[in-house]
């Protein structure tokens, strides 16, 4: 399977810090819908920014190793150039927006790489649509609600078309409801343009319709980077991870382990229901 990124021997420590990212050998699959995955401070924000070149060569500090992404190298790359092919939604979104409408939002980075004005205004409005904010161009962002200008900054990194979405953590700040509906429409770009999606979550749980595969971090160090089942599984083993697992397949696992069998790679209840009544267990009994 080709890989769209690769990380290799790369350890990171910010200006005066312990290193935050040890001996990481990794790779995203093209095509993949990744999901990053880890207690809390193991080091996935800033795996998502040496996966943007933004550490260390924005940020500086100190690595070693390298970092490929679409077959080169961060190093020496210009972190703008790095961005025309992987987007990135930190989680501090709000202090990624830059505009006073929804339309010039959309089209300032477009601008910026020296996109054609009927370019421009094409991507913009074919963005916003695919987000689910048609024709608001001219809306001010203080018009938009949270979970509207988190549309917006997802309209922004689209318009660009980059190859790879990294975003970090993107629906800490919404209800369920929310939650869902972003986490939906990032599936239909995903399958609509084949785009790589990468995905820091610590509810995994949002994400189990649609991971194809996990990258797991604890203290800095890589667990495993692996199918989602595979890795579903190693993080199920470890008594600190194990409450990360989905729900779901935290069910799964535990009734796998009970009773020694092995049952379907479960993404929603109404699978596990249907399983589970098959095979004779009554509700509750699970
Ligand atoms: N700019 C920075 N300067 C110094 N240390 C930092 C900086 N950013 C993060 N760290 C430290 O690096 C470690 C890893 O942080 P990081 O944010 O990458 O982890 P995380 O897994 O994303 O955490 P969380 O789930 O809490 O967001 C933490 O110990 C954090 O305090």
């Amino acid at each position: 399977m080709e890989s769209v990124i690769r990380l290799e021997n790369f350890y990171f420590a910010y200006n005066k810090s312990e290193l935050v990212l040890q001996d990481i050998d990794l790779e995203i699959k093209k095509g993949s819908f990744t999901v990053v995955a880890g207690p809390s401070g193991a080091g996935k924000t800033t795996l998502c920014k040496a996966m943007t070149g933004i550490v260390p060569f924005y940020m500086g500090g100190r690595y070693s190793g390298d970092v490929q992404v679409l077959g080169e190298s961060t190093k020496g790359r210009r972190v703008s150039d790095i961005a025309m092919r992987v987007g990135l939604m930190l989680e501090d979104y709000e202090s990624q927006l830059v505009s006073l409408t929804a339309g010039e939002e959309v089209a300032f980075s477009l601008l910026n790489h020296g996109f054609a004005p009927e370019e421009v205004a094409e991507r913009t409005r074919k963005a916003l649509e695919d987000v689910g904010l048609p024709g608001r161009e001219s809306y001010q962002l203080d018009e938009l609600s949270g979970g509207q200008r988190q549309r917006l900054l997802l309209a922004a990194t689209l318009a660009v078309h980059p190859e790879i979405i990294v975003l970090d953590e993107p629906v800490s700040a919404m209800d369920p409801d929310g939650a869902h509906s972003l986490y939906e429409l990032l599936y239909a770009i995903h399958q609509r343009y084949g785009t790589t999606i990468i995905v820091v979550e610590h509810r995994v749980d949002y994400l189990l319709p649609y991971v194809t595969d996990m990258v797991v971090l604890k203290e800095g160090q890589l667990v495993t980077a692996d199918t989602f089942a595979a890795a579903a599984r190693t993080m199920y083993e470890d008594e600190e991870l194990r409450p990360l697992v989905p729900a779901l397949w935290q069910v799964k696992l535990g009734v796998e382990r009970r009773f020694g069998i092995t049952l379907g790679e479960w993404r929603t209840e109404a699978e596990a229901a249907a399983e589970l009544q098959l095979l004779g267990f009554e509700g509750g009994n699970a």
